[in-house]
């Protein structure tokens, strides 16, 4: 798997990135070995007040689509994640997050409480190459709540090119385990419409929540001012 540097277009998934799905028709989460889908994990109330306590927050611009990240900074470029989540570098997770994280753990979803948490903006057009999280940083499970639109995420099996498109209804949370954490690769196509069982399905803005629990932090080097 070869990471392409220098292709903005590329820079931008939590691991090695390949070429984008191609819109296949929508299948069952369970094609995908290790994929959990909870339809209605938020009401569409709880949904939109998460959506403002977001949007009131400060929106990193350092990608194509737009990311806030909590806990601990990933560096996209060295495909890493900050040890120091000083102020500046990431700032905590934030009341609504803590509370998300406390329910993961609560239901059964995650075995430890995720101290990380990136957020993940994309209007129609926007996607996220196809990538496998980053494997040394995280831990064994990648929990990803939707808001907003709905979109299709493309799954692939790159041990046999099994592609799999599965729908993410706003309200949704989606878990990966197992191979669909580690083997699989999931992206969401850079496009304006996902294939749905009666045709295309316009997407509208959609803003995704991802926890994770750091494994691997690397304590970046501090760079003495001259003197
Ligand atoms: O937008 C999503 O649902 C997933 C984003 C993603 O794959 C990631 O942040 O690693
Ligand atoms: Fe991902």
């Amino acid at each position: 798997m070869s990471f392409i540097v220098g292709d903005g277009a590329r820079r931008d998934g939590l691991g090695d990135a390949v070429r984008a799905g191609d819109g296949a028709p929508p299948q069952a989460p369970e094609a995908v070995p290790g994929l959990r889908y909870f339809p209605g994990w938020l009401t569409p109330d709880a949904g939109e007040t998460l959506l403002s306590s977001i949007d009131a927050a400060e929106w990193s611009e350092e990608l194509r689509r737009r990311v806030q990240h909590y806990g601990h900074r990933y560096d996209y470029g060295r495909r890493s994640v900050a040890a120091d989540s000083r102020a500046g570098v990431a700032p905590p997770l934030p009341a609504w997050a803590r509370e998300q994280a406390v329910r993961l753990v609560r239901e059964g979803i995650l075995d430890q409480a995720a101290d990380q948490a990136i957020i993940n903006e994309y209007h129609p057009g926007q996607g996220i190459s196809p990538h496998v999280d980053c494997v040394p940083c995280f831990g064994p499970v990648v929990a990803a709540i939707s808001l907003g639109s709905a979109c299709v995420m493309d799954f692939t099996d790159p041990g046999d090119g099994t592609k799999v498109a599965v729908p993410l209804a706003p309200g949704s949370l989606c878990v990966m385990t197992g191979p669909a954490r580690y083997t699989w690769r999931h992206g969401i196509a850079a496009r304006k419409s996902d294939p749905g069982p009666a045709g295309r399905v316009p997407r509208g803005r959609r803003v995704s929540v991802t926890f994770r629990t750091v494994v691997e932090a690397v304590v970046e080097a501090v760079v003495e001012p001259a003197r």
